[in-house]
């Protein structure tokens, strides 16, 4: 049997090989969707899609995983009604969907997928949003994710490469905040 999960990978986290561990468990083989695919040098999607597959066979290498897996990125649609057919046309065939994603479960339900929402593993902490935090505030970060992926993400600068984009980000909204100055003539 062939199950799929899907996430942005922003970057891969322990939470991330928690919920994996427990796919390969159920199923023989593994899809493994990189959402939000189109999407890289933002604050919420630092990462491109070729440096989440980096960090994806890096990790499950670590990990030892031994069953076959798949690594497909998924573009966004923006689209919600008609995701899964797209997902179909872009995976091959699948039986089961993990998630613990609501939206990703309904439209799989929806489409007559059996879908198991996989448990959570120390979400306050084993969360992408919260390692970026981590990674913009200065604080550690390293042992939230594999020891592979912390190597890899200094390896390319990621952790640089996030505070440029916060403090871009910063900066571009003081201008948005600043009084308009009108001149006089
Ligand atoms: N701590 C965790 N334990 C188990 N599964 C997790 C954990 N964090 C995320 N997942 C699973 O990974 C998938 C989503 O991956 P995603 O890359 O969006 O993780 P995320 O940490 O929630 O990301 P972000 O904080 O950037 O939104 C979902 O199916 C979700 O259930
Ligand atoms: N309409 C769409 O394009 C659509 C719908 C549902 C999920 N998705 C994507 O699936 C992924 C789900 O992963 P997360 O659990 O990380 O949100 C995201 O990349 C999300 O954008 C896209």
């Amino acid at each position: 049997m062939r199950g799929l999960f899907v996430g942005r990978f922003q970057p891969v986290h322990n939470g991330h090989i928690k919920a994996l561990e427990f796919v390969f468990s159920q199923v023989d083989e593994v899809i493994i969707g990189i959402g939000s695919a189109q999407a890289s040098h933002t604050i919420k999607n630092p990462f491109t899609t070729g440096e989440r597959m980096e960090m994806l066979i890096r990790a499950l290498d670590e990990a030892g995983f031994k069953k076959r897996y798949y690594l497909v990125p998924l573009p966004d649609i923006n689209f919600n009604s008609i995701w899964v057919p797209y997902v179909e046309a872009m995976v091959p065939k699948f039986e089961v969907v993990f998630t613990g994603n609501s939206l990703v479960a309904e439209l799989f339900r929806e489409r007559g997928y059996k879908v198991i929402v996989q448990p959570m593993f120390r979400k306050d902490i084993l969360s992408a949003t919260e390692i970026r935090r981590r990674m913009i505030e200065g604080e550690p970060w390293e042992d939230l994710v594999p020891k592979s992926v912390a190597e890899y993400i200094k390896e390319i600068k990621g952790v640089e490469r996030i505070r440029m984009l916060a403090t871009n980000l910063e900066s571009s909204e003081k201008e948005l905040q600043a009084p308009i100055r009108i001149p006089e003539y």
